[in-house]
């Protein structure tokens, strides 16, 4: 990686392509093109512009906003996504300005970003990511096609691991607004998940009217489908909740074509919202009176699939009234998890589980203010500064941003 002088670079993309063979430093022999482009980090604090390598781009994802990459870096020999996304100049694009803020091990990272244009002189931003070898929504759909369910200490390693990224996103006052398995990577030999595609977030400013628009509608929140306005975080712990229903039902948990029917398979299972419900999701509601439905219930709906502890996170986190969701930590300390606090849990084949105690301090300090520290983490496992074992939590110089 060669470092360029800021200023001497075009404000766009420089392409060069080897067409000879080539010796890369990762010690294999490049039979293809290799393209030179000058990027940004991706983080603020040392924004210079460096050239990097890379080759063999393929098409791995066709979006609503752009098309996704992996290519390899000619450096390292290490594979990356190349998210490419139209510029519109009349906005700033946020998922960059986001990405720039958030580094936590379950959010995909942005490792570098670049602009570039076509023969047409249409312009793209590019963001370089980190890679992951599949979606959640794949993994699923593997077990599905083999009539297998997700072993129940994936489930709970993947819960936790969204329970807490959405923790972090939403500590910045951040909601990602498009939480569903298409946007959850995974690295399903190491039990890692990331959030990715911060192409809907924003961060909340309190009195600031939101589009309603928004979420995939089978993981859209209800206040989302009445049409309100001012919701807030716990949108994304709907759609998280979603997610973890359709891991156990094997398809989501509400489908439907349209809003309307959507609100519609929501009542068929929790009953129809109360007139408090429909206050707390939007007081500004002006639709059709909803009659006094039951529905069948989330214990009914899962019965075989998910056990108690299973239908008590679902059954917290699945309440029309955005506030009485309960907060992620709360969900994260609750006994279903339990497993993955005990020291011989380890994954199927006997591998040790993913690193997820290793908490930046400000996470843990939130889990101070909300007294749930000691269900968190594993017994004898306490966090950061207060550790008599140094892996439970790493310290903010080793993890955390100058910006916290
Ligand atoms: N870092 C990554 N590693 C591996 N695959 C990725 C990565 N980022 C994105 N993808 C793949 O590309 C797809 C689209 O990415 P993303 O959701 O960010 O784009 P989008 O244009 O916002 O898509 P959509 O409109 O479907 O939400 C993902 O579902 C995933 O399959």
């Amino acid at each position: 990686m060669r470092r360029v002088e800021p200023n001497t670079m075009p404000l766009y993309v420089t392409k060069k392509t080897h067409k000879r063979t080539s010796l890369a430093p990762h010690g294999k022999r490049i039979l293809m093109p290799v393209t030179t482009v000058a990027v940004r980090a991706g983080y603020a604090r040392n924004d210079h512009e460096f050239e990097i390598k890379y080759y063999d781009p393929k098409v791995i994802g066709n979006g609503t906003f752009g098309v996704v990459y992996i290519a390899t870096l000619y450096e390292t020999g290490d594979k990356i996504a190349i998210k490419k996304v139209e510029i519109d100049k009349r906005f700033k694009n946020r998922e960059l300005q986001l990405m720039k803020r958030l580094e936590h091990p379950n959010i995909v990272r942005l490792l570098y970003h670049y602009e570039s244009v076509d023969d047409h002189k249409n312009e793209y931003l590019n963001l370089m990511l980190e890679f992951l070898p599949k979606t959640f929504h794949q993994l699923l759909r593997s077990y599905k096609q083999v009539d297998a369910c997700l072993p129940s200490i994936y489930v709970k390693l993947y819960m936790f691991q969204l329970l807490r990224a959405l923790n972090y996103i939403h500590m910045h006052k951040i909601v990602h607004r498009d939480v569903k398995p298409q946007n959850l990577l995974v690295n399903h030999e190491l039990a890692l998940l990331k959030i990715c595609d911060f192409g809907s977030a924003k961060e909340l400013q309190e009195g600031d009217s939101n589009i309603t628009y928004i979420c995939s509608r089978y993981y859209r929140a209800p206040e989302l489908l009445f049409n309100s306005t001012e919701y807030g975080t716990t949108i994304d712990l709907w759609s998280a909740s979603t997610v973890m229903a359709e891991i156990y039902l094997k398809s989501p948990i509400f489908s439907a074509d349209n809003a309307i029917d959507q609100i519609v398979q929501i009542i068929k299972v929790l009953g129809a919202p109360t007139r408090k419900d429909i206050e707390s999701m939007n007081p500004k509601y002006a639709g059709v009176p909803i009659s006094d439905v039951p529905g069948i219930g989330l214990a009914k709906l899962l019965k075989g699939h998910a056990s108690s502890h299973a239908l008590e996170v679902l059954g917290s986190l699945l309440k029309y009234n955005p506030n009485e969701r309960a907060h992620p930590l709360e969900i994260l300390s609750m006994q279903f998890f339990d497993d993955l606090r005990k020291p011989e849990t380890t994954l199927p084949d006997g591998a040790p589980l993913p690193p997820i105690f290793e908490w930046y301090q400000r996470e843990v300090e939130l889990s101070y203010t909300v007294k749930l520290q000691a269900s968190i983490f594993p017994t004898r496992r306490t966090p950061a500064g207060r550790s008599s074992n140094s892996e439970s939590s790493k310290s903010d110089s080793n993890l955390s941003k100058s910006s916290w």
